[in-house]
């Protein structure tokens, strides 16, 4: 059965001491919590990884990378590795987030790379993907959507499917405070089931969680959350207060 995960994607925010008092207030509020079926992840900044991995310890937090390079090792300044990752406890990534393909011109072909060099390496992928606004607006949300998953995941064997995670995130709602609509998000869930179980079979497309992301908040994750194809959200803004986060864990 897929489980329900509840991630936060903290981006270039909070330094050493604002990442250990964050992870540690999230730990606190969700102690003697009943999580049920649902993960709960944070992803803090490279430098902060070891130091929020440690805070974690003996608790429900998982800890995830933001991005990793897609080499082994080798002459590429300012790049980390999944090996590097692995070494300080890391077992999750996120990989193709928008703000990664927009400003640091990942492409697909990039990333393909990235989740085979993950994957290699026993990480686990959250994979995010999807539309601009002049997609959405010219109806092609579900042929890019559809373009980006078969470009950078369809070469994978069913197998593989077990160390994915999806995100759908349409660019148009992340940090603007437009989200997509619950049954936005419900429609193209449902879709990214279908084509999965049409590449692979119903199994692999029921087992995958597929997280929603884009200004999901207190005041209306509830409602996002309760649609049948979404399995929780990956969140920016929202995941930088302890208080917002946990509302956000009770929600689902
Ligand atoms: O990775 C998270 C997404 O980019 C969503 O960010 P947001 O919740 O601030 O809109």
């Amino acid at each position: 059965m897929r489980k329900n995960i509840v991630a936060g994607n903290w981006k270039m925010n909070n330094n050493l001491s604002e990442s250990k008092a964050l992870v540690k207030g999230i730990k606190k509020a969700i102690k003697g919590k009943e999580l049920k079926n649902t993960r709960v992840i944070v992803s803090p900044t490279y430098v902060n990884l070891r130091a929020v991995v440690k805070k974690a310890k003996k608790s429900a937090v998982e800890v995830a990378a933001q991005n990793m390079h897609q080499a082994d090792s080798g002459a590429f300044t300012g790049e980390i590795s999944a090996d590097m990752l692995k070494s300080i406890g890391i077992k999750t990534v996120i990989l193709g987030h928008s703000e990664r393909r927009e400003y640091f011109c990942e492409t697909d072909e990039i990333l393909t790379k990235k989740v085979d060099q993950a994957l290699k390496n026993k990480l686990e992928i959250i994979f995010c993907f999807g539309e601009k606004l002049e997609e959405r607006k010219n109806d092609k949300h579900f042929e890019i959507v559809e373009s980006q998953l078969k470009n950078a995941l369809f070469h994978l064997d069913a197998k593989a499917w077990k160390n994915i995670i999806l995100a759908y995130e349409p660019v148009w709602a992340i940090g603007t405070g437009e989200t997509a609509s619950p049954e936005q998000a419900q429609e193209m869930h449902a879709f990214i089931r279908k084509i999965i179980s049409e590449k692979y079979d119903a199994k692999v497309a029921e087992n995958v969680s597929i997280l929603y992301g884009g200004s999901v908040k207190p005041a209306n994750a509830k409602e996002i959350f309760s649609k049948e194809d979404v399995d929780g959200g990956l969140i920016g803004g929202a995941s930088l207060k302890a208080d917002d986060f946990v509302a956000l864990i009770d929600a689902i």
